[in-house]
């Protein structure tokens, strides 16, 4: 997914694209920096910046990179990290001389497009809804007025941060000059002829002047979250080869300090042989242990693992056996599964580390985890299947409220793979509510027909992904109430 953000010098771009970033695992990329640091190697070299020529010259040839570092981004320029020297007020008063340079825009958008062609990215500047990425699935042109926006840059100057702090003050003559800088820069960006500023026909406006942070962070999530990537990722057994994109493919190697991202985005069958041996242990004990006290069975079993190809497997959650049940099963028949998992349990160590090994992907609920949703995609393009639950959490009594979460019908659409439905009855029973121990008990599944979008009527990629959440889950509770038909009085 691409995030265009647009808009004026001191709206809040860096700070909303960075937060929006952070939260949806994509990467934020600063494309005035760029412009930036051209005009901080003219200055520093004793180039005009009204000699387009020479101004040109050094914008071809610098190479502009982002690193992590110091707890910021940090910007290189030709191997030189410039992050301070870039935000003085002599780069500020040159940089829109220097950006209303054809040759310069023309360097500078290639690079952007370079950096932004994993995908997965949150992008802000002048023209990127525009220019650079015209077709981002959310676009964002992000205003305030102007003596907000001067108050803003005039506390940030001088150390304090408006953002966090109602009451944080600045000089009044600074803030005046400021002001004057920034509507300067605004006329000269909005009214050079080469891409100037102004919001994409397709942007959605958003005015921060009275708004907090989190409220527009909220706002961009919140769009991203409707929005239908239009980039499908690699196709299966093919790892993505773009700058700054996941490798997924070659064996993991066994005692390398693997990363947890490295077991998210590799196949099963590129996992450690001592960590498979090991999982397929514990599936057995697990298996074995979890038969004996709730002896479980699924009903039409065989239509879990007689389809080979990839498929989001949704089931109603009521306790924490119903992912076991289904992992141990298909474990038996040699059917991949990654298992969808809430973000939260990472909390502790040991969970990530056996959740990871286990093949799980985990989610960062109520975002848009566009990370999660790639990562699922490819699992189901290499022939892997995803189980994931949509309730998001254990529902304990059916007068519960249910909200369901729409992910796995996007996941199923990118990756052109069908849903299959299952439900599970009898495992709430056997933790009664308010109560740790467990009781003995029974406990049933059934399989539903896997459910392609070719049955689904709606026109439009995103009618089309909400009317495959609506139907999957109806098939899953018309398969519990099947179960709870046959087996009275289970839940
Ligand atoms: N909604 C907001 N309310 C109050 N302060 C804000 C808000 N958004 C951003 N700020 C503060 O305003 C200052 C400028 O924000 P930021 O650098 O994100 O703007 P920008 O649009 O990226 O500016 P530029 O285009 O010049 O880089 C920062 O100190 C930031 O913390
Ligand atoms: N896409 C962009 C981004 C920036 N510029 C120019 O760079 C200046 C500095 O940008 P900041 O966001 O860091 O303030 C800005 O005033 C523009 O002149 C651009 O042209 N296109």
């Amino acid at each position: 997914m691409r995030v265009a953000i647009d808009g004026p010098a001191g709206s809040g771009k860096s700070t909303v694209a960075r937060a929006v970033a952070k939260r949806c695992g994509l990467t934020y990329l600063d494309t005035g920096a760029m412009y930036r640091s051209v005009t901080y190697l003219c200055l520093s070299r004793g180039v005009d910046v009204s000699d387009a020529e020479a101004v040109s010259a050094i914008a071809r040839t610098v190479r502009i990179d982002f690193a992590e570092g110091q707890g910021t981004q940090r910007v290189i320029a030709d191997g030189k990290d410039v992050t301070t020297q870039i935000r003085t007020p002599e780069v500020d008063k040159s940089v829109s001389r220097v950006s209303a340079v054809p040759a310069v825009r023309e360097a500078m958008v290639a690079r952007q497009r370079e950096l932004g062609l994993a995908g997965d990215v949150v992008a802000e500047g002048r023209d990127i809804g525009t220019v650079v990425f015209p077709d981002a699935e959310v676009k964002v042109f992000l205003t305030a007025d102007p003596a907000a926006r001067a108050h803003r840059r005039a506390v940030q100057r001088e150390g304090g941060n408006a953002a966090t702090s109602d009451d944080a003050n600045a000089d009044a003559a600074t803030e005046r000059e400021i002001l004057r800088d920034l509507v300067r820069r605004d006329r000269l960006d909005s009214t050079r002829s080469e891409s100037p500023l102004r919001p994409a026909d397709d942007a959605h406006h958003i005015d921060s002047s009275s708004k907090s942070v989190d409220q527009v962070v909220d706002e961009v999530v919140a769009l991203m979250a409707t929005a239908i990537p239009v980039h499908p990722a690699a196709p299966a057994g093919e790892g993505d080869t773009t700058a700054g994109a996941t490798q997924t493919t070659g064996r993991l190697r066994a005692f390398r300090k693997n990363s947890y991202d490295d077991y998210y985005d590799h196949a099963l069958r590129d996992f450690p042989l001592p960590g498979r041996v090991l999982l397929g242990v514990a599936i057995v004990l697990v298996g074995a242990i979890t038969k004996l006290l709730w002896p479980w069975k699924i009903e039409d079993a065989e239509k879990l693992w007689e389809d080979v190809q990839g498929r989001v497997i949704v089931m109603n959650h009521v306790s924490m056996l119903d992912p076991v049940i289904i992992a141990v099963s298909l474990w038996f028949h040699g059917v991949g599964l990654r298992i969808v998992y809430k973000s939260e349990f990472d909390k502790l160590g040991i969970v990530t580390w056996f959740f990871s090994r286990a093949g799980g992907i985990p989610v960062v609920r109520g975002t848009a985890d566009l990370k999660a949703v790639r990562r699922a995609e490819r699992a189901l393009r290499r022939g892997e299947c995803v189980l994931i639950y949509p309730e998001g959490t254990r529902v304990k009594s059916d007068d519960e409220p249910v909200e369901i979460h729409g992910g796995f019908a996007l996941m199923a659409q990118l990756a052109k793979a069908p849903v299959q439905p299952v439900a599970i009855v009898g495992a709430r029973d056997i933790t009664p509510a308010g109560k740790h121990l467990k009781r003995l008990g029974r406990v049933w599944c059934k399989a539903g027909d896997c459910i392609g979008f070719d049955e689904v009527e709606a026109k439009g990629r995103k009618a089309r992904a909400v009317a495959m959440e609506k139907l999957a889950m109806e098939r899953v509770y018309a398969l519990r109430d099947e179960l709870r038909r046959e087996h009275p009085g289970k839940m």
